[in-house]
């Protein structure tokens, strides 16, 4: 899949159909979209590309707003690979560009070479002040070659799904209902990087620390069951993530003891999948007790998995 980040490099000609949309997660609303756009480019005969943005558009436009995000440009572009998409055009938003009026970025969209077609969700929007939409899109391409075609919203429980309310669970620790709207476990990827060493000097259960992502939706505070992926391998995994109020460390860190593994990981990297929340961080009296604890979370983590 080739990456381009401005609309003005698409010169190739190659006939497409592009979704747009941030797709923050690449959830199940998103990948219906993804859906829409392989049935009209079969159609065309014609590849799909994607045209998104990174950073959020929200961080521009208002720089002291901390915008935590679903999947890093990385995780999001392999999720566009998977897609079957051939293009990815992550535009790097300006405060100019986010002022364009939906006209212009209609007539931008427009002048691509080779486009045949646009897919969105019905609930699309662009342009300055959000003025544009799926009907405005309609007319601005009637009579041309180039279809415009939306997908219906998905919904879930009533509520129409979105990157907001997966963000929402997995911040209060429902991982597993954040996986059923994501249609896969929220994962993390990053370096294993030194913790206290405290994990197999003092405790006897060695962990990997995940090197804190930056901009990323974070668990709430606790103990999960997770798995790893580490050099094309999966392993089941138990993982905390906070402050270790029982050493009041000020950093919060993300810390996983993998399940009969025995190797030396540190500066590897790693995927963490979030698979089930198991209990809340806590402070305990005793080192033997904290120990007694990972004890008995390691074998509910057992029971999730084996
Ligand atoms: C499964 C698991 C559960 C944990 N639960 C707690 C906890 O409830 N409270 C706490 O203070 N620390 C908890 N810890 C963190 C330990 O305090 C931590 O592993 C230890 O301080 C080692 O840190 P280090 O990697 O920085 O050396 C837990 C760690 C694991 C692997
Ligand atoms: N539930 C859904 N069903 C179908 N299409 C959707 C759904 N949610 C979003 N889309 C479409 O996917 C594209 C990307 O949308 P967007 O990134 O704004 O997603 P979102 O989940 O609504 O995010 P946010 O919660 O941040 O607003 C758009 O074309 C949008 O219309």
């Amino acid at each position: 899949m080739k990456i381009l980040h401005a609309l003005e490099e698409i010169t190739d000609g190659e006939p497409r159909v592009f979704v747009l949309g941030f797709f923050d997660g690449c959830h199940l609303g998103h990948q219906a979209v993804f859906k829409e756009a392989a049935k009209l480019a079969e159609e065309k005969s014609a590849g799909i590309g994607v045209i998104t943005f990174y950073p959020h558009p929200m961080s521009v436009l208002a720089p002291d707003i901390r915008v935590s995000l679903l999947q890093s440009e990385e995780e999001k572009a392999e999720s566009f690979r998977k897609a079957g998409m051939d293009l990815a055009v992550f535009i790097r938003p300006t405060k100019e560009f986010l002022s364009e009026t939906a006209e212009s970025f209609l007539k931008s969209l427009a002048d691509i070479p080779g486009i045949k077609g646009i897919v969105t969700g019905d609930n699309f929007s662009f342009g300055k002040g959000a003025s544009g939409n799926v009907s405005s899109m309609k007319s601005y391409f009637e009579g041309s070659d180039v279809a415009v075609v939306t997908a219906p919203l998905v919904s879930e429980g009533g509520k129409v799904l979105s990157s907001t309310t997966v963000r929402t669970l997995i911040e209060a620790g429902k991982v597993e209902e954040a996986a059923k709207l994501l249609g896969r476990n929220y994962t993390m990827s990053g370096d294993v990087v030194h913790g206290f060493h405290r994990g197999n000097d003092l405790l006897g259960f060695p962990t990997a620390n995940l090197r804190m992502p930056d901009a990323r939706v974070l668990p709430a505070d606790g103990v999960y069951a997770t798995k790893t992926r580490i050099e094309g391998k999966c392993y089941p995994s138990v993982t905390n993530i906070g402050t270790n109020p029982t050493f009041g460390n000020s950093e919060k860190t993300i810390e996983t003891f993998i399940i009969d593994f025995d190797e030396e990981i540190y500066g590897k990297s790693f995927t963490l999948e979030w698979v089930k929340y198991i209990r809340g961080e806590v402070k305990f009296d005793s080192v033997d007790a904290l120990k007694a604890q990972i004890e008995s979370d390691i074998e509910t983590a057992k029971k999730i998995f084996f």
